[in-house]
């Protein structure tokens, strides 16, 4: 019999991902913004969901220590100002930590829902009001600069003189010029916003894009005497499949605000995923205040919610996310429980930790299972594992084509046990 390893557990994982690493430059008071109920029911193939159910992902935003959500745009129809009324309301006679935010164009119209909300409900609703900055924007609506500034200030004058928090969002500013948004940032900080939302409308962005847009708007900010007073959100798309690196690296690159839906649904491929935004951070130790446990109750009611299925493969949250019938995985999970070190049997085939997020890992039994998987499965059900029952069920487990059922793997167990 071989020696133990003597290993310190600092010696367990060589972490390569924290070599030449920016630095910790996230601020501790960085914020999330949920955009599950906004940007997330935008996407064509979901399905709005009830009040009830929007309740109910309202409460696990709060739960997981999302600070902020966008519950929608109350002055798009008379459904969307209920439920947001609604919402509201929820959020103040349950005393929930969730702030509440709305979006809308820069016109009145869209604005004056918002203020009676947050009169009606007695909570501060942050506006973010939204209008095209790219020339490409320009083009297709003929606005010329001067038409975007006068509506973007006249409608951030409505919303300040309410005495609502603005957030100015330029839409498509990954594609917009800089003199353009110079223009815009300058004039949205001086008529009183105290966010500029620079949105990568289209998924365009890659993160060289995001540090170089971040950079350009923390300089305008400064020169502009508003450090510190005015924050910058990164609302990023995933059209090139990049946006949940974008919004890890714009907060690397200084974003104090990220938004995010719940399994990345939103318009036309999605948004960053808010589930897959908090994992990555709690795993660089960069998150101190959330309580992940509940991302699977938050995803599985989104899905419900909007009428989607989670793909099993999908991170986290997945059916297949801590499963294995791989035979050489099951076995060295298994050595790892039988010395009682739940650590360890959590990451020794697993980058991302189960019990951290609530779920435990699960040895199933297939074509490439070996006996250590089926072993495992029988003494999980306080079935001795003789000899003559490992092999049999292996057997039908090496002629089968998929994973085996427990209602196989008992039915050869009663064969085993009539004979
Ligand atoms: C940031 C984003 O994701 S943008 C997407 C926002 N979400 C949505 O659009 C979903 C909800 N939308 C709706 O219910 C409807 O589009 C409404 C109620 C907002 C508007 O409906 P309608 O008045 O029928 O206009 P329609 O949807 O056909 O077109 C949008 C209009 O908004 C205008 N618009 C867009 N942004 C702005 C802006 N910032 N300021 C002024 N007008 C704007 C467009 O020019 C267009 O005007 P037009 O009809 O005079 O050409």
């Amino acid at each position: 019999m071989s020696a133990t390893p003597d290993f310190r557990s600092d010696d367990l994982i060589y972490d390569w991902n924290e070599i030449g690493r920016k630095g910790r430059l996230i601020p501790r008071d960085v914020t999330f913004f949920d955009e599950t109920l906004r940007d997330g029911l935008q996407n064509p193939s979901v399905a709005d969901p009830n009040i009830e159910q929007k309740l109910k992902l309202i409460h696990l935003m709060s739960k997981i220590g999302i600070h902020v959500a966008d519950i929608g745009l109350p002055g798009s129809s008379k459904r969307a100002f209920d439920d947001v009324l609604r919402m509201c309301r929820e959020i103040t006679d349950n005393r929930l930590p969730l702030g509440v935010a709305c979006a809308g164009r820069t016109v009145a119209s869209d604005i004056t829902p918002m203020i009676e909300i947050s009169q009606r409900a007695g909570i501060p609703v942050e506006v973010y009001c939204f209008i095209g900055s790219s020339p490409i924007r320009q083009l297709a609506e003929d606005w010329d600069l001067d038409t975007i500034v006068k509506r973007s200030a006249e409608a951030i004058d409505v919303a300040v003189k309410a005495g609502l928090p603005v957030a100015y969002v330029t839409e498509d500013t990954t594609r917009s010029r800089p003199d353009m948004l110079a223009t815009l940032f300058k004039m949205a900080i001086d008529h009183g916003a105290s966010r500029l939302c620079l949105c990568d409308t289209v998924g365009h962005a890659t993160p060289d894009g995001v540090r170089n847009l971040i950079s350009f708007t923390k300089a305008i900010i400064a020169g502009h005497g508003s450090d510190g007073k005015v924050r910058i959100d990164w609302h990023g798309h995933n059209d090139r499949g990049l946006a949940l690196e974008n919004a890890l690296w714009a907060l690397e690159f200084g974003a104090d605000r990220v938004h995010g839906t719940a399994l990345g649904i939103g318009e036309r491929v999605g948004n960053a995923a808010m589930e897959l935004i908090l994992l990555n951070l709690k795993l660089l130790g960069l998150l101190e205040h959330q309580d992940l446990t509940h991302m699977l109750e938050y995803c599985n009611t989104a899905a419900e919610a909007v009428g989607w299925q989670i793909p099993i493969n999908y991170p986290l949250v997945g059916r297949d996310a801590f499963r294995t019938a791989t035979g050489v995985h099951a076995a060295a999970i298994i050595k790892a429980q039988g010395k009682g070190d739940a650590w360890l049997a959590d990451r020794i085939y697993s980058g991302v930790p189960a019990g951290m997020f609530g779920r435990k890992q699960e040895i199933c039994v297939g074509y490439m299972s070996g006996a250590s998987n089926v072993n495992f499965w029988l003494r999980q059900r306080r079935i001795e594992p003789s000899k003559e029952l490992v092999e049999a069920i292996l057997k039908k487990a090496k002629g089968s084509s998929h994973i085996l059922s427990d209602e196989e793997i008992l039915a050869v167990v009663d064969e085993v046990n009539a004979r």
